[in-house]
């Protein structure tokens, strides 16, 4: 477990932030701005702050009251960038390697040939990184990192500089991670898609301040804590397996409000996540009839952001719970949207967020 509680001045900046972060994948998730790096500077000990104490499991990081400092190699921290930054004239066998050489007590064969497995790079162990695409490159840092046998792993941004379908490539592998590494992992992210899918909790920073931890459903549903014009934003819903039928589809239900998915991955009665993307909702202001989108739901307008690039992200109460909607300012004007009307939301996608279930 890692305990953080700090205040540190970076010129005008006042960071103040106290958090925990178990076992799994803490995010921490905010604007940009909002002092993600500045954590895990002082968490990996490239910075030092003037207050408060750092703690991973019963070490000592930092302590500004007994003078407690550990350099930053003698912290068991690994820490993967956005960028892979690989040797290039190494192998992906000997890049892993240089890895080993940081761990305080290396991993046994046993479990190096784990991780390798477990991040598929095998066949990749005899390749030179320009060969190898942007994920794998990904994947190879983050077998780096876990050579040097970390107790904490710090993911700076580490798929943001991938495209999307490279992003969805690498996503298992940090399910995988979170899943069967058993350390603590903080994975910096500005991105709701990749907090909703992988993390178990969430630090929301606005500001140098945390203003919200908390289970992912609930602090992604609160658009309060969006990023003004996030591209990505949506809603978390728990629901659950009613029915998997013979056409292909998984009924849903949701707080009484009926979902349909392509085939579910869990049994009749088991809870999931479902996440749906504000950019895959329409709203319309009667229930629209003969039209091919399946989930219609039926919800009242609680608030308006601006969701950027001329667009709007409305906030409806549902039944289900809080989904969002972005749409263009010409829409909200041309149909006379406000606070408090009646709408019907039309779902496009739906999507399961996360491998596990609701509320773990
Ligand atoms: N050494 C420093 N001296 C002065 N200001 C600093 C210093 N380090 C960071 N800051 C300021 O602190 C604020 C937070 O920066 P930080 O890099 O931690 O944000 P972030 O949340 O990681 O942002 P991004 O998502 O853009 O990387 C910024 O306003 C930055 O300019």
């Amino acid at each position: 477990m890692l305990t953080v509680d700090i205040r540190q001045r970076l010129g005008a900046f006042d960071l103040t932030a106290r958090f925990d972060a178990p076992q799994g994948i803490t995010a921490l998730f905010g604007a940009s701005g909002a002092g993600k790096t500045s954590v895990i500077n002082a968490i990996s000990g490239l910075s030092m702050p003037d207050e408060g104490r750092i703690t991973l499991g019963d070490t000592v990081l930092f302590d500004a009251k007994s003078g407690i400092n550990l350099p930053a190699h003698q912290r068991g921290i690994a820490t993967v960038f956005q960028d892979a930054r690989l040797f290039p004239h190494m192998s992906v066998a000997r890049n892993l390697g240089y890895g080993r050489r940081y761990a305080r007590t290396p991993l046994g064969e046993a479990e190096e040939a784990r991780i390798i497995d477990m991040l598929g790079i095998r066949p990749l162990l005899d390749r030179r990184p320009a060969k190898l695409s942007g994920g794998e490159r990904q994947r190879v840092a983050l077998g780096r990192a876990l050579f040097s046998a970390p107790r904490l792993l710090l993911a700076d941004e580490p798929l943001a500089a991938l495209d999307r379908d490279r992003k969805a490539g690498i996503l298992p592998y940090f399910e995988r991670l979170r899943d069967e590494a058993g350390l603590p992992v903080l994975y910096v992210s500005h991105s709701v898609f990749e907090v909703a899918r992988l993390a178990s909790q969430v630090v929301v920073l606005g500001a140098g301040r945390v203003i919200a931890t908390g289970a992912p459903a609930d602090v992604l549903s609160d658009p309060a804590l969006l990023p003004d014009g996030d591209r990505e934003a949506g809603a978390l819903i728990s629901a659950r397996v009613v029915s998997h039928d013979s056409d292909g589809l998984s009924a849903l239900d949701a707080g009484g409000v009926a979902f349909f998915l392509p085939q579910v991955p869990a049994n009749i009665g088991v809870e999931v996540r479902v996440r749906i993307s504000a950019s895959d909702v329409m709203l319309a202001r009667d229930r629209p009839l003969d039209i091919s989108a399946l989930n219609v739901v039926s919800g009242r307008i609680v608030g308006f952001r601006d969701g950027g690039e001329a667009s709007v992200l409305v906030t409806l109460e549902t039944p289900a719970g809080p989904l969002f909607a972005r749409i263009t300012k010409r829409s909200v004007a041309a149909m006379a949207l406000e606070e408090g009307q009646k709408v019907f939301a039309v779902v496009k996608t739906i999507a399961i967020a996360k491998g596990d279930m609701a509320g773990d």
